[in-house]
C-alpha cells in the first residue's frame, strides 16, 4: 500500500440508513422503530447514535411515515411489496443514497458502538472490500469466558455501486441478506476488541427484550 491510499472513509462519504421497516411480529405487530427507549423512540435513537459517524441520514420505514418524518430526514417505505426483509431496505437505501457507501442499522440495537462507521470504513478499505459486515459476540459465553461471534447482516457498509447487483438479485426473487453478500467480496469486522461493550449488538424483538436493555444502557 502506498503512503497516499487512504486508510479511512470520510463521515461525509457515508449516508446512514435506519431500518425500522419491519412487521414487529414479535412485539405483537406494533411499530417498532416507535417504541420508547428511554423516552426516546427507537428508530429517532438509532438516528442519533449513527449521527456523528455519517454525512446524511434516512429512514426505511412503511408504516406510520409522518411520525418518522418528524425525526427530520428523508424517510423510504420499501419499493418491494408485503414485507420483503431488511434487503428490501437495502434496495431502497441504495436507490436514494447519493454518497458513495451506505451504512445499514436497524432500529430495534440502540446500543450499537460509536465507532461502527470508522471500523466497518478501515476494514472495507483495508480489504477492498466491497461490503463490511459486522462479527458480533453472541449472548452466550463459551465456558472459557469468551463469547463466539455471529455475523450480524443487518449492520453493513456497502459500497453505493452495489445497486444494479441487488436490483438483478431481488428481481430473481432473492431475499436473503447473506445469500446476496456472498455474492461480493465480504469483509466480516469483529467488535470484540478488549473495552468493546459485550451487549452492543443485542437487539430487542419483544418488548421484555426491550425493556431488559433499556437496564443494560442505564448501567453503562
Ligand atoms: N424494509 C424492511 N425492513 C425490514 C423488513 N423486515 C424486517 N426489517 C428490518 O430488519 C431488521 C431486523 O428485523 P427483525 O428483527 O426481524 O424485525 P421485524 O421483522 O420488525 O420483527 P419480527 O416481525 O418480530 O421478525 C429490523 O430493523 C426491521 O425493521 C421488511 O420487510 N422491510
Ligand atoms: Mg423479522
Amino acid at each position: 500500500m502506498n503512503s497516499a491510499t487512504p486508510t479511512a472513509i470520510a463521515v461525509e462519504e457515508i449516508t446512514g440508513l435506519i431500518l425500522a421497516g419491519g412487521r414487529g411480529s414479535r412485539m405483537g405487530g406494533i411499530d417498532k422503530g416507535l417504541q420508547n427507549f428511554s423516552g426516546t423512540p427507537l428508530a429517532l435513537h438509532a438516528l442519533l447514535r449513527l449521527q456523528p459517524q455519517v454525512g446524511e441520514l434516512m429512514i426505511n420505514a412503511n408504516r406510520n411515515l409522518a411520525a418518522y418524518e418528524s425525526f427530520g430526514v428523508p424517510v423510504w417505505p420499501d419499493g418491494l411489496a408485503d414485507y420483503a426483509g431488511p434487503l428490501a431496505g437495502f434496495l431502497v437505501g441504495l436507490e436514494r443514497c447519493e454518497t458513495p457507501y451506505l451504512l445499514t442499522v436497524p432500529c430495534d440495537t440502540p446500543l450499537f458502538p460509536p465507532d461502527l462507521a470508522a471500523r466497518l470504513g478501515e476494514a472495507l478499505l483495508a480489504h477492498d472490500a466491497e461490503i463490511a459486515m459486522v462479527n458480533a459476540p453472541e449472548a452466550a459465553a463459551e465456558a472459557d469466558g469468551a463469547a463466539a461471534l455471529r455475523p450480524q447482516p443487518v449492520f453493513c457498509l456497502l459500497r453505493a455501486g452495489l445497486l444494479e447487483s441487488l436490483v438483478r438479485f431481488t428481481q430473481d426473487g432473492g431475499r436473503k441478506i447473506d445469500r446476496w453478500t456472498a455474492q461480493h467480496r465480504t469483509v466480516l469486522v469483529a467488535f470484540d476488541r478488549p473495552g468493546d461493550a459485550p451487549d452492543a449488538f443485542f437487539n430487542a424483538n419483544t418488548l421484555a427484550e426491550l425493556h431488559a436493555l433499556e437496564g443494560q444502557g442505564l448501567r453503562r
